[in-house]
């Protein structure tokens, strides 16, 4: 009762990515959907002279987003200072929380927004005063040679904010501060070249489909003629069908959606992608215009501009439906395909039915079991041979051939090897969360959620144990070489050895009548000698003590 009261108090929870190039307008976007001055200009060195919005209150102001601090852990580094955006390499992103006052109205997935784009009326029961938004936007993509990092830097921040939640949905104590930035929707700018989508456009779109709903954008839309306008959205909408990009799409169903809803959907359909402008100038009342030397035009005019559809649509109609898209059939899908990492540890069939998955799902009883008998079976990892398994690699293969049995320093590696990866599993079995194998509780334990850290601890000893498999591969490799020298330096003394022979064999034929009786006993025990000496340098370097 008491939490709800403070969800209650804290309002509903909304963020959403503005993402395109430099240039295409997302700042005035920013400024014209929550009609305020509160984002500046990139070379602008003041924020634009707009009224603010009473309605809109900056909780924390624009902070540049670093998620490569603190273990991964997405963190606020600096305040975001425009002017000096161009000296970041690569992309910037910034987030900003707001709160946007809704009085008592009531928000629903049904609502609609007023033309002034503030109010909010009616929403499947939901009371609520604010709304948290939080804004996110990023800086300088496509103006690098090769973008494809910033395509990395972005789909990882929306990735981050998928993994935060997970983190949080396992701990058994919540932390009753945490706070969702899953992102759930993003708007996509594309720029008025009137050509289609670029090849950028469309990997963009398709990276950020994943986490996130996208809704394509034609920026400054006052670029184009009526006619042109027309054409460039069907040509934009044929790409997205060629090359599949799963932008969101206004679909119906018949069966299950009302009538009002199938023709409102319908029509959003139609008008896609939306082709907005934006302004930060206003007339005497009030309303945003833009002033050409030809005349003026209002950007809410839904004759000219969609961005008062696209208002209503970003706050009102499908409000919830991003909300409920990216909770249950993103998030899930991530949550799941995360998760699933757990089941490829797949337990030795003849190692028993304790060690048996029965279902698909990853559980904390699985995971438990497989640490109880260290046996993990990984398609990428060393995987930890039992005991009296024969190494598998091709090189410790090739030495254990060679010499007929693994030779000492092999086993030296790969005992130490073991050990690092016992002292790991032990680490895990004593951490507190771990249950101990047949324990009661242990089916409590069962839920999915509950594996996560189990799921990033073994990623950690997956990570480890690459590594130390590619340490062994190369003491292998160096080791298969001494053996290939010695071996060469054996069959060398062989040879000399059968030289030696050969000559004493020729030396006694020729001088056995003017042999001394002495001479001939002294003669075998040298030759003995020599022999059991190189007998002796062969077996050492079988034995590999050399
Ligand atoms: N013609 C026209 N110009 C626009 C429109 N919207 C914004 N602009 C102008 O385009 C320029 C860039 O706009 P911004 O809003 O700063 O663009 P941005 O995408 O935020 O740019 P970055 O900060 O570089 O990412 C500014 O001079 C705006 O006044 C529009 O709809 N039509």
């Amino acid at each position: 009762m008491h939490g709800r009261k403070k969800d209650h108090k804290r309002g509903i929870t909304y963020s959403m990515l503005l993402v395109g190039d430099s240039g295409t307008g997302k700042t005035s976007f920013a400024n014209n959907l929550l009609e305020t001055a509160i984002f500046p200009h990139k070379y602008a060195m003041e924020v634009p002279g707009l009224p603010e919005n009473p309605r809109v209150k900056v909780v924390k102001p624009t902070m540049v987003v670093s998620y490569n601090s603190k273990n991964g852990i997405p963190s606020h580094m600096a305040q975001f200072d425009p002017a000096r955006e161009h000296f970041e390499p690569g992309v910037t992103i910034t987030s900003t929380s707001l709160e946007i006052s809704t009085g008592s109205e009531k928000l629903s997935s049904r609502a609609s927004m007023s033309s002034d784009g503030s109010s909010m009326t009616q929403n499947g029961g939901v009371d609520t005063d604010k709304i948290s938004f939080n804004l996110v936007k990023s800086y300088g993509l496509g103006e690098n040679l090769d973008n494809s990092l910033c395509f990395d830097e972005i789909t990882g921040f929306l990735e981050q904010q998928f993994d935060q939640v997970l983190a949080e949905e396992t701990r058994i104590k919540r932390n009753p501060r945490f706070e969702d930035t899953r992102v759930h929707v993003a708007l996509y700018f594309i720029p008025p070249t009137g050509h289609g989508l670029r090849e950028m456009d469309v990997e963009m779109m398709k990276r950020l489909s994943r986490f996130t709903n996208v809704l394509p954008i034609i920026s400054r839309a006052d670029s184009f003629s009526t006619e042109e306008l027309a054409k460039f959205k069907a040509t934009v909408m044929d790409d997205i069908e060629r090359f599949n990009v799963p932008v969101y799409k206004f679909e119906v169903d018949p069966e299950e959606d009302d009538l009002e809803t199938v023709e409102e959907n319908q029509a959003l359909a139609m008008l896609q992608p939306f082709a907005v402008m934006c302004s930060d100038e206003r007339n005497d009342s009030g309303q945003f215009i833009r002033r050409y030397p030809w005349g003026e035009i209002n950007i809410d005019d839904s004759d000219v501009s969609d961005l008062r559809v696209l208002k209503n649509v970003l706050f009102g109609s499908h409000f919830q439906e991003f909300k409920d898209t990216t909770q249950n059939f993103l998030y899930e899908n991530y949550r799941a395909e995360k998760l699933s990492t757990v089941s490829d540890w797949d337990v030795d069939k003849e190692s028993g039915d304790v060690n048996k998955r029965n279902s698909a799902a990853p559980s904390l009883s699985n995971f438990a079991s497989l640490i109880t008998t260290g046996q993990f079976k990984s398609s990428n990892s060393l995987a930890m041979p039992p005991q009296s398994e024969t190494p598998s690699t091709p090189d410790s293969k090739t030495i254990s051939h060679g010499s007929g049995m693994e030779s000492p320093a092999i086993r030296q590696i790969s005992q130490s090897i073991r050990r690092g990866n016992e002292e790991i599993i032990n680490n895990i079995k004593s951490s507190p969360r771990s249950s101990a194998p047949g324990s009661p509780d242990k089916s409590k334990l069962r839920n999915i959620s509950e594996t996560v850290p189990y799921v990033l601890k073994h990623e950690r000893i997956i990570a480890k144990q690459q590594k130390l498999e590619e340490l062994e591969a190369q003491s292998a490799k160096e080791l298969q070489k001494r053996i290939q020298d010695l071996e060469k330096r054996a069959a060398d003394l062989k040879l000399r050895e059968r030289l030696l022979r050969q000559q004493h064999l020729n030396s006694s034929s020729t001088s056995l009548s003017s042999r001394t009786t002495s001479a001939s006993q002294t003669l075998p025990t040298q030759t003995k000698l020599k022999k059991e000496e190189s007998m002796t340098d062969l077996a050492s370097i079988v034995s590999g003590r050399v």
